[in-house]
């Protein structure tokens, strides 16, 4: 589809067969970003690893990510401090269920993300479930999300950005700078402590901010502090709304279809056993679950529209003119329900996933939550975790019913898109405890 957007030219694709073409087979050509001039607060542009064309230094950031910070070693030894956040998840949730009172599951997501995103970055708690302490970084972070989300008129009238209509670019510099203190402290912290534990050779933390640092230490032209705290804003950014509204439309899905609930539990209780915890390596001996995660990313893919390519000269791709600069939408929300791929689209059919392979990987174009090609998500396997260990905790530990008696059908799919796809009515649910 071909949209004009203001001065914008904008291409959406819809069918798996051209994402794979643009994503994969001619991904050079495509492979830089259009964004929001938001993206533009601080110079953020000119350091994020999201919005940077594919240079040199956007290679260096993606091997950082991808060897130091999102491999297996790495992610496995963070996975303690991550438990620790699970069970406060399951603390909070259990007290709900003493006083009788209901949970708004995204919104205890999304404090349990971030705070599962600042145990593997910092090791240590970020937010709490009550309001009070560090709330301020869930409002800066909630803040940036609702101030990119929403549309700028600039950024289809150009001529307007030197006024910035909307105050969105001054609101963005407030936010990023707000949550550069925040980093600057942590950073500040960790740098002095981390001095004196090399002295006396103490336990020092294995968290992603130590082997940033050791970068940085070690070489401070491959990573400045300044290029550690613009990719801590995207890491958070990037990881905790998307995560916690996966999470919620799961739970959304499981509880309008009891009986792929029970498929769950029982899963769980034959696999990990009454009484214990999941741990992130059971995750693939759970294969209901995991295609109960599938179907959740094929239905709601939290970035819809992935994050905008733009093409980098005129092209033509299967007969269509694609024009310099226009900025490319992969409608992932789309394809994952596009009727000639997917029989019954509509359907929250997990078993779809028990016959066939295909994965959300970036290999199979027909489902690609994360996108796929170079450009595919950095942040997928701690993503893929949180996803599944929230879920199956939340299954695990608790019966749900839904608030104020209503119906599992009764349950509405409402949608309102701003930066992710969000559930228009908050998911409220009163935990039952199972034992
Ligand atoms: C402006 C910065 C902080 C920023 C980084 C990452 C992102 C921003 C807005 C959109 C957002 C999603 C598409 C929802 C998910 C991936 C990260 C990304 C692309 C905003």
């Amino acid at each position: 589809m071909h949209l004009k957007l203001g001065s914008l030219t904008a291409v959406v694709v819809s069918s798996p067969g051209i994402a794979k073409i643009l994503l994969q087979k001619h991904d050079q050509v495509f492979s830089s970003r259009s964004y929001p001039g938001a993206v533009h607060a601080l110079d953020h542009h000119k350091h994020s690893m999201v919005w940077l064309p594919v240079n040199n230094q956007w290679r260096k950031l993606r091997k950082i990510c991808k060897e130091r910070m999102f491999s297996v070693p790495s992610l496995d030894s963070s996975q303690d401090s991550r438990k620790q956040r699970l069970q406060k998840l399951c603390e909070y949730v259990y007290s709900c269920c003493i006083d009788g009172k209901a949970v708004d599951i995204g919104r205890a997501a999304f404090t349990t993300s971030l705070n599962l995103m600042s145990a593997s970055l910092f090791s240590e708690e970020f937010v709490s479930f009550d309001s009070g302490s560090s709330e301020e970084f869930k409002e800066v972070v909630w803040g940036i999300m609702e101030s990119i989300g929403r549309p700028n008129l600039a950024d289809y009238f150009p001529v307007f950005r030197v006024f910035d209509p909307q105050g969105i670019l001054r609101k963005s510099t407030v936010y990023f700078g707000r949550c550069f203190d925040i980093f600057e402290e942590i950073i500040r912290k960790r740098l002095e402590t981390r001095g004196r534990i090399l002295s006396v050779d103490g336990t020092r933390k294995c968290d992603m901010l130590e082997a940033l640092l050791d970068i940085n230490q070690n070489n401070e032209s491959e990573l400045s502090i300044l290029d550690i705290k613009h990719l801590l804003l995207d890491l958070f950014v990037a990881g905790a709304d998307t995560t916690s509204s996966t999470v919620e439309w799961a739970m959304t899905e499981l509880l309008r279809h009891p009986s792929k609930m029970l498929k769950v539990k029982n899963e769980l209780r034959e696999v990990i056993g009454k009484d214990e915890q999941v741990r992130e390596s059971d995750i693939s001996r759970l294969p209901y679950l995991r295609a109960v995660v599938k179907e959740t990313f094929r239905l709601h893919p939290a970035a819809p529209l992935l994050v905008p390519h733009k093409a980098e000269e005129d092209s033509e791709i299967e007969g269509y003119i694609i024009p310099r600069n226009a900025r490319i939408l992969i409608n992932a929300w789309a394809i994952g329900r596009d009727s000639s791929t997917w029989p019954d689209p509509e359907l929250f059919t997990p078993e779809r996933f028990l016959e066939n392979e295909t994965d959300f990987k970036g290999q199979h174009f027909e489902l690609i939550p994360f996108g796929a090609g170079r450009r595919i998500c950095p942040g997928m396997p701690l993503a893929n975790r949180m996803v599944h260990m929230m879920v199956a905790s939340l299954v695990h530990n608790f019966d749900w019913e839904l608030e104020g008696g209503l119906k599992p059908e009764q349950v509405d799919l409402d949608e309102s898109f701003g930066l992710t796809l969000q559930k228009t009515t908050p998911l409220k649910a009163v935990p039952i405890r199972l034992r």
